[in-house]
């Protein structure tokens, strides 16, 4: 069990380069002096009082160390440490040296089902994982999918970033307005509970891109996607999707559908056809 260290992170840790930002602070690559390992530091400034609109809550922060203690899956990052002080929090976490999977992607021609289906499959593995501890990411996006790295034959998936994830206590309802429009749910817009459906529907889209290069929902603005994703308009335009199999169009439909009890539990997911054929 990691306990919240309030030495100062550079006592331990060798600060390196920025790796990344978002809208809880920085990510840095770091170094810890003991042992000469490399890290990724997530530093997350802290609310200085309530109201405040700056920084993140202490109470979030510490719900997502909670849930990242739980988890121990070769496709889920690991938190190694956590240090806390007055103004932050330091999250020290597995390096995940490979980048986004999107970005491999578009390093690529095109992905050919085989190899979206090596990746969506280890996606499937790590949400099945969270899911069968009652825990929701509810931030499941194409930013959000590593790779632990690139240039072998078949890298290994990582899905980090926990910020937004919640235990799902029984008929406790959890709503939320956060996420990404394009990759949102029906029922976050609505305000209505969310679940570990509301990640199935994000698998959906992030399979939807991971074939075609581009997201189902996207309007000219976040309003026009959200519209879209309300009515749940999306298709499978020819000129895009003529190559692509019927199996795998059928495993996004039944991802992409508006009500989340007819949606694929990732359990399904993992015995589709398409992904696991007879
Ligand atoms: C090499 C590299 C580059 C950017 C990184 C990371 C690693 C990275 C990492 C993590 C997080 C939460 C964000 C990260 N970012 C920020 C961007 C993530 N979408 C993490 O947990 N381990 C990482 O290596």
């Amino acid at each position: 069990m990691t306990s919240f260290k309030h030495e100062n992170v550079e006592d331990l840790y060798e600060l390196l380069e920025k790796l990344g930002s978002g809208h809880f602070g920085e990510v840095k690559k770091c170094r810890e002096k003991s042992t000469g390992t490399y890290y990724a530091g997530k530093f997350i400034k802290t609310r200085k009082c309530k109201g405040s609109r700056l920084g993140l809550d202490r109470d979030q922060i510490e719900r997502e160390v909670f849930i990242l203690q739980q988890l121990e899956h070769p496709n889920i990052m690991r938190l190694h440490d956590v240090f806390t002080s007055k103004a932050e929090m330091v999250l020290i976490l597995e390096l995940i040296r490979g980048g986004e999977l999107f970005d491999f992607i578009a390093e690529k021609e095109a992905l050919s089902e085989e190899d979206a289906i090596e990746f969506l499959e280890q996606i499937l593995k790590g949400v099945a994982y969270i899911h069968s501890r009652s825990i929701a990411h509810f931030d499941l996006k194409p930013e959000n999918i590593m790779l632990l790295e690139k240039d072998v034959p078949h890298p290994k998936i990582k899905i980090i970033d926990f910020g937004l994830a919640q235990k799902i206590e029984d008929g406790a309802v959890f709503k939320s307005m956060c996420g990404t429009p394009q990759y949102i749910a029906p029922e976050v817009i609505n305000y209505e509970p969310l679940g570990p459906p509301t990640d199935m529907w994000s698998i959906g889209v992030i399979t939807y891109i991971l074939l075609s290069g581009l997201s189902p929902f996207q309007g000219e603005t976040d309003q026009e996607t959200l519209t879209n994703v309300v009515s749940g308009n999306y298709e499978f335009d020819d000129r895009i999707f003529k190559q692509t199999s019927e199996l795998a169009k059928d495993f996004i439909r039944q991802l992409l559908l508006k009500d989340p009890r007819d949606r694929m539990t990732v359990v399904e997911c993992l015995i589709h056809p398409w992904i696991k054929p007879l």
